[in-house]
């Protein structure tokens, strides 16, 4: 779950890419990058770090021309170096530029036809790069010197046929205009908006709708699954189904976890939809427990606090912020190595006592994936005096992998995989331990105004909705993306910028 960004706009985008970016850094920490065009030229600046550390002044003040594209990285393929930031570039056909979130789950057999069959070069490991390329093959064998909407529309309708899995992006095709592209399913998020200005209309193209709100763009919609947004240069909109069988899947634990709380997507407010799952907890918990003792519902900031505060509502609970969070520290989950999640936890949370003191309090978490974040709070939690621990999932157990643009390629990474609920309770050291139901979670975030009827929830029951992840592909994910394999990985690329191994 990267986030990405372009614009056409009337003036320089660079300080509009940079404020859009800004507000999609929940989605990426590891690397931000952002290229602009001005009269047939690319600007590009991308690097390890945060929005903030990578793009100083000096940068900003080169990234000139009225449309480019920007993206902040949280790696789901390849290592997380700096050669892997996006967008990446290739310079034929047109000089295109791409930036990716999602994971493409046919990227070994999309690296070999591109080497034997459109004799071209990737020098990374990151699919996003082997997509790129497959989109610039496409808009090369239309064999034109200057590309019209269709054969843009006929390169993307050509990647949906060859690209498997999830990929919401947007490409640059320099001098000509900025596409946007969701899969078939329509896995990971994108939506597009426009603003009017006194040169005339703006567009934006973006992961979240937030960061269209944020700079003053108004929705137009999300784009279909399958479908594509050309922009031109001179500023004329075109979309286009490119798909020949889209089927809506959308990934639910954007609801639960990634996206921000103040977006709207597919249709549906995330933050509606966090507050429908904690009236549904709330039911469950009256459903199992009528005769519970909670006396109070605590939640672990930051996501779960909308399902949280629901929640205590429906119980007739008292809601108090049991933890303070150190602003300055950003997402556990998305960081690379479990070390690195480990130790920030601690940094990052810290105990108001009184609040847990003599109390049996119930701690509310949007998900528990490795179990890290949980452990950890519920013996902060005892420490400052609680008498009973109880906790609670707005998501129910994460047991399978995701391959689809989440960095969760290992089963046995997962506290929950190949274990009952009491297994886990016993590990992370609750008194008691309640999941939310996969029905529920369903309902909550598909049943509210907007309908939706199916979603992706892979990393709950385990069915991978491309239909191509069989128990070989897990096991190669799993081999090659574990902690302990990334950690090699990472110190290895470190060294070189333009590495291939
Ligand atoms: O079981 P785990 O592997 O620890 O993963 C789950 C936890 O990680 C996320 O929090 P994170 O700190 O990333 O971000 P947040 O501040 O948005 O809650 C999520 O909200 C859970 O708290
Ligand atoms: N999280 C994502 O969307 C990652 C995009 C791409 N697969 C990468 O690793 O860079
Ligand atoms: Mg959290």
């Amino acid at each position: 779950m990267c986030g990405i960004v372009g614009i056409v706009g009337k003036s320089n985008v660079n300080q509009a890419l940079y404020d859009a970016l800004t507000v999609l850094q929940h989605r990426g920490q590891d690397a931000a990058g952002i290229v602009t065009c001005e009269h047939g030229r690319l600007f590009l600046r991308k690097d390890n770090g945060l929005v903030r550390d990578v793009f100083h002044q000096r940068h900003m003040q080169r990234l000139v021309g009225n449309m480019g594209i920007g993206h902040v990285r949280y790696p789901t393929a390849g290592s997380s170096s700096s050669a892997e930031a996006q967008p990446f570039y290739v310079n034929s056909p047109y000089g295109i530029t791409l930036a990716h979130n999602g994971n493409l789950t046919n990227v070994e057999r999309l690296s070999r036809e591109i080497y034997e069959s459109d004799l071209r070069h990737v020098n990374t490991t990151s699919d996003s790069e082997v997509l790129l390329n497959v989109f610039a093959h496409e808009l090369a064998v239309r064999n034109k010197l200057q590309p019209t909407e269709e054969d843009v529309f006929a390169a993307v309708s050509q990647v949906h046929r060859r690209c498997v899995g999830g990929y919401a992006s947007v490409a640059m095709v320099t001098g000509y205009g900025i596409v946007g592209f969701r899969d078939p399913h329509g896995i990971r998020p994108i939506v597009f908006g426009q603003r009017h200005t006194d040169q005339g209309v703006e567009y934006m193209i973006a992961s979240e709708s937030v960061a269209l709100d944020v700079l003053g763009f108004t929705l137009i919609r999300d784009l279909a699954p399958g479908e594509a947004v050309y922009i031109t240069e001179d500023g004329q909109l075109f979309t286009r189904q490119c798909a020949e069988n889209p089927q809506y899947a959308p990934c639910i634990f954007e609801h639960v976890y990634l996206a921000r709380p103040d977006s709207l997507m597919d249709g549906v407010s995330v933050y509606k939809a966090r507050l429908r799952m904690g009236e549904k907890l709330a039911e469950k918990i009256q459903r199992e427990r009528p005769e519970h003792d909670i006396d109070v519902v605590i939640p672990i900031p930051d996501t779960s606090r909308t399902s949280a505060v629901e929640l205590a509502n429906q119980l007739g609970v008292k809601f108090r912020e049991g933890f303070v969070k150190n602003r300055y520290i950003g997402r556990t989950f998305i960081m690379p190595g479990q070390a690195a999640r480990k130790k920030s936890v601690r940094q990052k949370l810290n105990a108001i006592d009184l609040e847990f003191r003599g109390k049996n309090v119930l701690l509310v978490d949007d998900s528990i994936v490795r179990g890290t974040t949980c452990k950890q709070i519920i013996q902060m939690a005892r420490e400052a005096g609680a008498k009973k621990v109880y906790f609670c999932s707005a998501a129910p157990a994460v047991r399978y992998p995701n391959v689809y643009g989440i960095d969760m390629p290992s089963a046995h990474e997962l506290i929950a995989h190949g274990r009952t609920t009491e297994e886990v309770a016993e590990l992370i050291g609750a008194d008691w331990l309640l999941y939310q139901d996969l029905e529920d979670l369903k309902e909550a975030v598909g049943g509210g105004k907007v309908k939706i009827d199916a979603f992706d929830c892979a990393v709950f029951d385990g069915q991978y909705v491309t239909g191509d992840v069989n128990e070989q592909y897990l096991d190669r994910i799993e081999q090659a993306r574990n902690d302990a394999a990334k950690s090699t990985v990472e110190r290895v690329s470190a060294i070189i910028d333009l590495h291939n191994n």
